[in-house]
């Protein structure tokens, strides 16, 4: 499956119409730079000051020729100063072209810079559905490897390609000026060059836009595996991935050789060709003209200006069909990112609703992911602030989507979820991620402090953490490490043990000094000890914070004011444990003698 599909809800961008592609780079490009347009007026203003001062080189070889090299008349001054006017003017016109190419390289970075910052914004904005197919590496290779190709485009496109088609116009123009219908000649050069691009890109397109999705595939298998390394060597596939990434490699390197073959065949040698074969008739034409008659010193003059006018032209041309390969890979790149900046962001809300108490109320509650496969049926449920509710069931009775719609991390229909009476889309978007805390199943930790895992990057005291820390009882763990909170925990708390990583996470969840505190099966991975500590922890809460917590290990929810039984999308039984437990043959029942024997099997087998 090509890449795109797998990331965006949009066409693939090799689906995309040619001008669609390059509608999408353009208005990437042109918003990207708009902050600094005065920068680009004047580097048009100076890349045509420097054309027109090379421009003055050949002309004034012809006027040494015809006034004084031809006629033999030798003042000195005269042929000095125009040697040195033409020499200067050369300088001039190479400095200011270095001038130019500096600045606007700065400003291409910086271009890309933004284009970067608003791509990683966007991507960070992104609903929740949006990720559910995502692939991380290819959405890495989006925010890297594609907008640095965007960065040729500016190089390129404002610097070469423009200061090409300037210097092009200047020569033409003296041409035109010296000799028509000669100019005439040279120009038909240009639908050559029509035609060998038009040629390039058919047949190097495919293979650019492949290179892309390949590479993008090269960097998702690398994260991929990086992120499962103990699977990846503990089932032996080491071997398998390295020979798949071999193979992806591999048809990375057939289609760059493919666009290199292209570009090495039909760029360059044919117009190099054509720069000889142009001379050749320009030569045969004043051959012709003069037809056995010496040629007259204006012709003499006119030959040499036009021999050199040939070599501006051809050069720019030359350089314009060498940048269309680099050009068509940053057009892909742009539409890349242009695709992936077009998804919609998720709605953030502005509203003012807030959350005081922590109350739930959950009514009539319907919810699909796909259209025609109902994944929750009117769901009723109604949560006191302060008091703690278990959710259990069987694995896809639609414990994680309850959770989820309560998050807001999927929109949930109109009315359906109120918090303190408050529709929960009607809450603002900072104050509702204030008041409602999360600990999910896996602790996700930041390679950076046991402080910075806490506050992740809001403005909090020392106190606060501290009292978050103790309250989550993550503070003793914290505090035996030899820098403290301060003590880097390297890459994803790889210092510390599950449960240790478990009990930041509820601290984190904790700091923010919420109102509802969700757990998504957070006890699932840690040992009955740490299980015994998060108990606690959540014990100690009740009465001040509403929670909410899925249990896959009944043991955590035991003591809960009730617990809700899911099956199928639907509460099949709700109430406390022993109410549920005093239902005859009921799921909860089942469920709990079943974990229950799990449990004394191990024992026993010992
Ligand atoms: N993002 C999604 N897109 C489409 N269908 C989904 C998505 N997430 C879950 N589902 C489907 O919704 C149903 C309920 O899944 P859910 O994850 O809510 O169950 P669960 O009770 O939390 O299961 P588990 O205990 O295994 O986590 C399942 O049939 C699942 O396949």
């Amino acid at each position: 499956m090509p890449a795109d599909t797998v990331i965006t809800t949009s066409p693939p961008v090799e689906q995309l119409p040619k001008r669609e592609l390059f509608n999408d780079a353009a208005n990437l490009l042109l918003r990207a730079a708009a902050p600094e347009r005065k920068l680009i007026i004047q580097g048009v203003i100076w890349l045509v000051v420097a054309a027109l001062l090379e421009t003055f080189g050949p002309l004034a070889g012809k006027y040494l020729i015809d006034n004084y090299l031809l006629p033999r008349d030798a003042q000195v001054p005269q042929i000095a100063a125009l040697i040195a006017g033409a020499l200067v003017a050369g300088m001039a016109a190479s400095w200011i072209r270095f001038m130019q190419l500096t600045r606007l390289a700065g400003l291409a970075m910086r271009s890309v810079r933004r284009i970067r910052e608003n791509v990683y914004g966007h991507v960070l904005r992104l609903p929740m559905s949006f990720f559910d197919r995502a692939i991380t590496g290819q959405l890495v290779s989006r925010v890297t490897n594609d907008t640095e190709a965007v960065k040729t485009l500016y190089v390129q496109v404002l610097f070469v390609m423009l200061d090409s088609v300037i210097v092009l116009c200047g020569a033409m123009t003296a041409m035109l000026w010296l000799d028509w219908r000669l100019m005439l000649i040279v120009a038909t050069l240009l639908p050559v060059v029509v035609v060998i691009v038009y040629a390039y890109q058919r047949l190097s397109a495919p293979a650019v836009t492949r290179s892309r999705e390949l590479r993008s595939e090269l960097n998702a298998q690398m994260a991929e595996s990086i992120g499962g390394m103990p699977i990846l060597q503990a089932s032996n596939a080491a071997p398998r991935f390295n020979a798949r990434f071999a193979g992806l490699n591999e048809a990375h390197y057939q289609s760059r050789q493919l666009e290199i073959r292209a570009n090495a065949w039909l760029l360059r040698p044919v117009l190099d060709f054509m720069n000889v074969l142009l001379v050749c008739v320009v030569i045969y034409v004043f051959g012709s003209r003069s037809h056995g008659t010496a040629m007259t010193a204006l012709e003499v003059g006119v030959i040499y200006a036009f021999i050199n006018y040939i070599g501006r032209v051809v050069e720019p041309l030359i350089q314009i069909t060498m940048q269309f390969s680099q050009l068509q890979q940053a057009m892909v790149g742009a539409a890349r990112v242009n695709v992936l900046l077009r998804e919609a962001e998720a709605p953030v809300a502005v509203a003012q609703g807030e959350v005081t108490a922590g109350g739930i109320a959950i009514d009539h509650l319907n919810f699909e992911y796909l259209p025609g496969r109902p994944v929750l049926h009117d769901i009723d449920l109604h949560i006191a602030p302060g008091s703690f509710v278990g959710i259990v069931g069987h694995t896809g009775s639609g414990k994680s989507t309850l959770l989820s719609l309560l998050l807001r991390f999927y929109p949930a229909p109109a009315g359906s979820i109120r918090l303190d009476g408050t529709p929960v889309d009607a809450i603002g978007e900072d104050h509702f991620r204030d008041r409602v805390g999360l600990v999910p199943q896996e602790p996700f930790l930041l390679a950076a402090s046991a402080r910075e895992n806490i506050t992740m990057g809001r403005t909090l005291s020392d106190e606060q953490v501290e009292r978050a820390a103790r309250a989550a009882h993550a503070h003793d763990s914290i505090a035996a490490l030899e820098g403290g909170y301060h003590t880097p925990l390297g890459e994803g708390g790889a210092r510390l043990s599950v449960g240790q990583k478990q009990l930041i996470a509820i601290a984190r969840a904790l700091a923010g000094d919420p109102r509802i505190l969700f757990l998504d099966e957070a006890t699932s991975h840690i040992d009955s000890e740490t299980e015994q500590i998060v108990q606690r922890a959540l014990t100690q809460l009740r009465g001040k914070v509403t929670i909410v917590a899925i249990a896959h290990r009944l043991s955590t929810v035991r003591d809960a004011d009730r617990i809700v039984v899911l099956n199928h999308g639907r509460i099949a039984e709700l109430g406390t444990h022993s109410e549920l437990m005093a239902i005859d043959n009921g799921l909860y029942q089942r469920l709990y003698l079943l974990q229950q024997l799990e449990e004394e099997e191990p024992e026993s087998a010992a």
